[in-house]
C-alpha cells in the first residue's frame, strides 16, 4: 500500500536515507529518538518536501500522481498542523464536510463525545492532548484506507494513549485491507499495537523486524571476556564492553540459551534493543 524506496533528504546537519514498506492489513511502526528523522520521513511520504533522491509509491502510484479521490483515502496526522484557535468543534465539522466528500459526521461526533472533547469551547482552550485527539479523529473519519500518523499520542497521558491505541485497533478490525503507519518515540505504544517495527537513527533505518520476533527472539547476553572470545558470533548483532566482559544483542536468544549455559540471557525490552542497536559496537 505504501512503498518508500531509498528516499533522501539533505539538510545542513542531517541526511535522511530511508527505505520502508507498509503492506495492507498491517500496522507498521516507526520508532526513533528526537531528531532521528521520523517527521521528515512522514513529510516526504506526504509529498510536502522536495526529495533529493528516491521515490514514494502510494496505492501502487508515485505519490505526486495521486488523484484527488486517492488522496482522500489517506488519513494524516502530522506534527504541528492544526485548525485556527478560534474555531469550535462545530466549525471544524463544517470545514471537514466541505473538504471530504466521504466525511463521516456521525462517527466524528460520536468520537468527540466518547473522548469527552468540549463542544462549547474554542480550540485555543483545548489541552495539548485534546488537540491531538481531534487531529486523530479527523484522520479516522473520512473512510481512509491508509493512516499516516506522526506521533498521534504526543501530549497524551497514559489513559488517553491507551484509549487511542484501542481506537486504532478498532479501525483495523473494521476493514482488514486498511493499513497504518505510526511513529512514536514511546516504544510501549508501538509494542502492543504494531505488526512490525522500523527503527530510525540519524536518518537511517537501523532495524526492521516483526514485532513478535523482536519480543521473542531478540535479547541481551552477558558473558565474560573469555567466553566472548570463543562464542559463536554468527547471531550477535552488537556488543558493548562491560566490567564483567561483554553484553551483546542477539536476534537468536534461544540458540545461546541452549548452547551456552554459562551465558546470562535476558529478553530485552524494545528500549533496550534500541539502545544496543544505536549505541552498541559492531561485533
Ligand atoms: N526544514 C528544516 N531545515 C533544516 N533542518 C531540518 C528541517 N526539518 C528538519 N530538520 C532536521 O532534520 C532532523 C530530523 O528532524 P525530524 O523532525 O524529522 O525528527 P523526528 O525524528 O521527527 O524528531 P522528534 O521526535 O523530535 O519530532 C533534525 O536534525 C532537524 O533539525
Amino acid at each position: 500500500m505504501l512503498k518508500v524506496n531509498k528516499i533522501e533528504k539533505n539538510y545542513k546537519n542531517f541526511h535522511l536515507n530511508c527505505t520502508m514498506e507498509v503492506p495492507a492489513g498491517c500496522i507498521t511502526g516507526l520508532i526513533g529518538e528526537n531528531g532521528a528523522g521520523k517527521s521528515t520521513t512522514f513529510k516526504a511520504i506526504e509529498n510536502l518536501i522536495f526529495l533529493d533522491g528516491g521515490s514514494v509509491e502510494l496505492f501502487g502510484k508515485p505519490h505526486d500522481q495521486l488523484t484527488a479521490e486517492e488522496k482522500q483515502k489517506i488519513g494524516v496526522v502530522l506534527s504541528g498542523s492544526t485548525f485556527s484557535d478560534v474555531y469550535m468543534i462545530k466549525d471544524v465539522v463544517k470545514i471537514l464536510e466541505a473538504v471530504y466528500p466521504d466525511f463521516e459526521k456521525e462517527k466524528f461526533l460520536s468520537l468527540v463525545e466518547r473522548f469527552r472533547l468540549p463542544q462549547d469551547q474554542k480550540l485555543k482552550e483545548f489541552s495539548t492532548g485534546m488537540k491531538a485527539k481531534l487531529k486523530l479523529f479527523i484522520a479516522l473519519c473520512h473512510n481512509a484506507s491508509l493512516l499516516i500518523l506522526d506521533e498521534p499520542t504526543a501530549g497524551m497521558d497514559v489513559v488517553a494513549r491507551d484509549e487511542v491505541l484501542t481506537l486504532l485497533r478498532e479501525y483495523m478490525e473494521e476493514d482488514e485491507s486498511r493499513a497504518i503507519l505510526i511513529s512514536s518515540h514511546i516504544s510501549g505504544d508501538l509494542e502492543g499495537l504494531c505488526d512490525d517495527i522500523y527503527m530510525i537513527h540519524e536518518g537511517r533505518i537501523v532495524l526492521h523486524e516483526d514485532t513478535d520476533r523482536l519480543l521473542s527472539s531478540y535479547g541481551l547476553l552477558k558473558m565474560t571476556e573469555e567466553r566472548f572470545r570463543t562464542v559463536d558470533r554468527s547471531h550477535l548483532l552488537k556488543k558493548k564492553k562491560e566490567s564483567y566482559g561483554y553484553s551483546c544483542l542477539t536476534d537468536e536468544i534461544r540458540y545461546y540459551m541452549e548452547n551456552y549455559p554459562d551465558i546470562t540471557a535476558e529478553k530485552g525490552s524494545i528500549d533496550e534493543i534500541i539502545m544496543m542497536t544505536v549505541k552498541g559496537e559492531a561485533v
